[in-house]
């Protein structure tokens, strides 16, 4: 059985941070591990509070994680201070993990802020670079690239500037743009589209976590990256699709949309 990794924050609701990771991993037929960063009180409606974990305990998390059962892929999510951040770095570098998705996580759905204003700079200059890709939404594309992004044309900009520091794949998701849902993946050697016409469910709380998750999964399936971003894509649209409609707010995803077996590696 491939397995996988997530280092993310916990969402007391369950759409979500490392509920949404175990529940795709758990979706693609592979085992899930976790490192919990944080401790979030929040539902569809809002973030309420947050409790961190200190830098020594996530690392002990992956001491014992990478000793025991090491994961084929990873994929980091939200990682609220600068020392954790460190301590991912050098942990990941110390195991030599291979197959990292970072998703720069750094405002919930529901616009509450998950990353503390120190923090950014860390990401950029450290847990970014070490990513076979990262998965960046377009109001995180704009921090990182500096550039004010409104339409497709302002994606591939932001991409190229981003690319000056990032080597990895960078996959700027479209969730946020008004007519569609188009996905960029920008290489040093190429760039491709992701499209797919805008669902109508305002259920999306968690879509980034799940795309990331979905990603790692093809990752440690061996697939190339051009085509684990297209099964992710397609993984994420039928979760959507799928429409479930719980709680008072921008609502969880649907993981039980397949048939049976329709996503076993
Ligand atoms: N209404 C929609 N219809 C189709 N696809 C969508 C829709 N909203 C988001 N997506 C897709 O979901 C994935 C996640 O994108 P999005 O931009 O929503 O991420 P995010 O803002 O990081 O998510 P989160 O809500 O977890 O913070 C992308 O592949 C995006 O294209
Ligand atoms: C714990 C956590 N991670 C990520 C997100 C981004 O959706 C969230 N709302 N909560």
């Amino acid at each position: 059985m491939h397995t996988v990794l997530t280092i993310a924050g916990s969402d007391s609701s369950g759409g979500a941070g490392i509920q949404a990771d175990i529940k795709t991993i758990t979706a693609h037929n592979m085992y899930a591990m976790s490192a919990i960063t944080a401790l979030t009180a929040q539902n569809t409606t809002g973030v309420y509070g947050i409790q961190e974990s200190t830098p020594d305990f996530v690392a002990r998390q992956l001491d014992c994680i990478f000793q025991d059962i090491p994961p084929e892929a990873v994929k980091i999510g939200m990682v609220s201070n600068a020392e954790i951040i460190r301590i991912i770095v050098e942990k990941l570098k110390e195991y030599n993990a291979q197959n990292i998705v970072v998703d720069p996580v750094m405002v919930a759905t529901s616009g509450s802020s998950l990353m503390k204003n120190d923090a950014a700079k860390a990401l950029m200059a450290e847990l970014l670079p070490i990513g076979t890709v990262i998965t960046p939404n377009i109001p995180e594309a704009e921090v990182l690239s500096g550039y004010p992004i409104r339409n497709t044309q302002d994606m591939e900009q932001a991409a190229k500037k981003i690319a000056s520091f990032v080597p990895g794949g960078i996959l700027i998701k479209g969730g946020h743009l008004t007519d569609t849902a188009d996905d960029l993946l920008y290489t040093r050697e190429a760039s491709a589209w992701y499209r797919t016409v805008r669902i109508e469910n305002p259920n999306t709380h968690g879509t980034g976590c799940t795309l990331s998750s979905a990603i790692a999964c093809n990752l440690a399936a061996g697939y190339p990256l051009t085509v684990c971003i297209q099964n992710a894509k397609d993984y994420i649209t039928g979760a959507l699709k799928a429409n479930l409609n719980l709680g008072k707010g921008s609502g969880p995803l649907n993981h039980m949309w397949q048939e049976k077996g329709t996503c076993s590696f």
